[in-house]
């Protein structure tokens, strides 16, 4: 038996889970959330214990010593060396990896070279990395990459309609992210469909900080909104998702800013955010709109408009639909979300049953009784996933 942490450095948040593998036993889980905000919070547990605790946690690193300081001081391990494999999330592997990776310097540096292509994301994982490396010299650490799961797209989903060499010579084309999620929840709906992976066509709506959007037909990764970096695709906490590209230089040319600061603006201060003008946090922009804000209340419509819209596109280019999953922080927790999203896709065959919807963060049906397509909430679970792909790589 193997202790292995998986640990998940979101753009906000850092979780993980201590398991015992190959068993698959929860030891302990944990996250922190609002890394960067007022008022984060950590949220530990253990057997039957938990605790919470309101923190002062400005970045990723701090966010790592405090959670392996929280493992020891609650004696949940003996110490640092309890812990026998570390993997890691990472969200952009490029086109070099096509497969998760037992972690070399030289996998350091090649995450490092493909980091500007996620600039939210990339840095906080290695931030991870690092700090395990120092911490644990001894233990082999994997990297579990956001992108293998959209290798099987095809070429006509992942290219962009621009000259082909950008292809040949960039690696410019679609890659998409949140894949282990998608594969996770994928496997998970068949389970509870009780139907094999290859008889059935699902769209999973991941809708976290980041969102994205994937059509799985017969378990494999068919499309997703994300594009060539986690901007594309619908609107976010703080990301824009797609917008006319034309926009790009011609808010340059009004505004005065570099390229580089229209990027950082549409990456960090667009989305909920940029629009209600309040916060990247969906709860906080519900209260706003709630209370009658104008300005949330567009930023809201935008967010779940995008989503809708992706669900009739994938059932179309999959040509049926059998069911469509809710995952992350808002798909798990939101049920105004999902039925904002679901409303108006009844005549696809989709009937959200208002009352099961009225739920949260367990794996269950919310679809009304005889509806043709089902509507599943699945908690997702990247760590189980690293977890899994560590014990696979990291010992041999
Ligand atoms: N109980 C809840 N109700 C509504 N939204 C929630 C709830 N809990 C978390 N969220 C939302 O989930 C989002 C964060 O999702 P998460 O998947 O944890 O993000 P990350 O992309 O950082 O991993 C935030 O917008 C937060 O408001
Ligand atoms: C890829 C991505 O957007 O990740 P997250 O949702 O964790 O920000
Ligand atoms: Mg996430």
């Amino acid at each position: 038996m193997s202790m292995i942490m998986a640990v998940n450095a979101g753009s906000s948040s850092l979780k993980f889970q201590l398991l015992r593998m190959p068993e698959e036993e929860l030891a302990a889980k944990g996250q922190i959330e609002r890394i960067g905000l007022d008022g984060a919070e950590m949220e530990l547990e253990w057997g039957e214990e938990e605790i919470q605790e309101q923190l002062d946690i400005s970045d990723h690193e701090e966010a790592v010593k405090k959670m392996l300081d929280s493992l020891t001081d609650n004696q949940i391990i003996n110490s640092l060396d309890d812990i026998e494999g570390v993997g890691h999330r990472v969200v952009h592997g490029g086109e070099k990896f096509a497969d998760s990776v037992k972690i070399t310097d030289d996998v350091v540096e090649a995450i490092e070279e493909v980091s500007e292509l996620a600039p939210l994301h990339n840095p906080a994982n290695l931030t991870g990395i690092r700090a395990f490396r120092d911490m644990l010299p001894n233990v082999p650490d994997v990297a579990v990459f956001d992108t293998a799961f959209h290798q099987t797209m095809p070429k006509s989903r992942y290219m962009y309609s621009v000259p082909y060499e950008y292809y040949e010579q960039y690696g410019i084309r679609k890659y998409g992210f949140h894949g282990t999620s998608h594969k996770y929840v994928g496997e998970r709906a068949a389970d509870l469909l009780d139907q094999p992976q290859e008889d059935l066509k699902l769209v999973s709506c991941h809708i976290g900080n980041g969102v994205s959007v994937t059509a799985i037909d017969g378990g494999f990764s068919v499309d997703t909104s994300m594009g060539f970096t986690p901007l594309a695709g619908t609107a976010m906490g703080t990301r824009s998702g797609n917008i006319d590209p034309a926009l790009i230089p011609y808010m340059m040319d009004k505004t005065g800013q570099s390229a580089g600061d229209i990027i950082t603006m549409l990456n960090k201060k667009s989305g909920l955010l940029g629009v209600s003008g309040a916060s990247s946090d969906l709860r906080d922009v519900e209260q706003k709109r709630n209370a009658g804000d104008e300005k949330a209340r567009t930023a809201l419509d935008i967010y779940t408009t995008r989503i809708h819209k992706y669900i009739g596109t994938y059932a179309a280019s999959m040509n049926g639909l059998d069911a469509v999953i809710f995952t992350a922080g808002v798909g798990e927790n939101s049920s105004t979300v999902r039925k904002e999203v679901i409303e108006g896709l009844e005549f696809m065959g989709i009937h959200l049953d208002e009352s099961k919807n009225d739920t949260r963060g367990e794996e269950t049906f919310v679809n009304k009784d005889g509806s043709p397509v089902k509507v599943l909430i699945i908690p997702t679970n990247e760590e189980v996933m690293i977890a899994r792909d560590t014990m696979r790589l990291g010992f041999d």
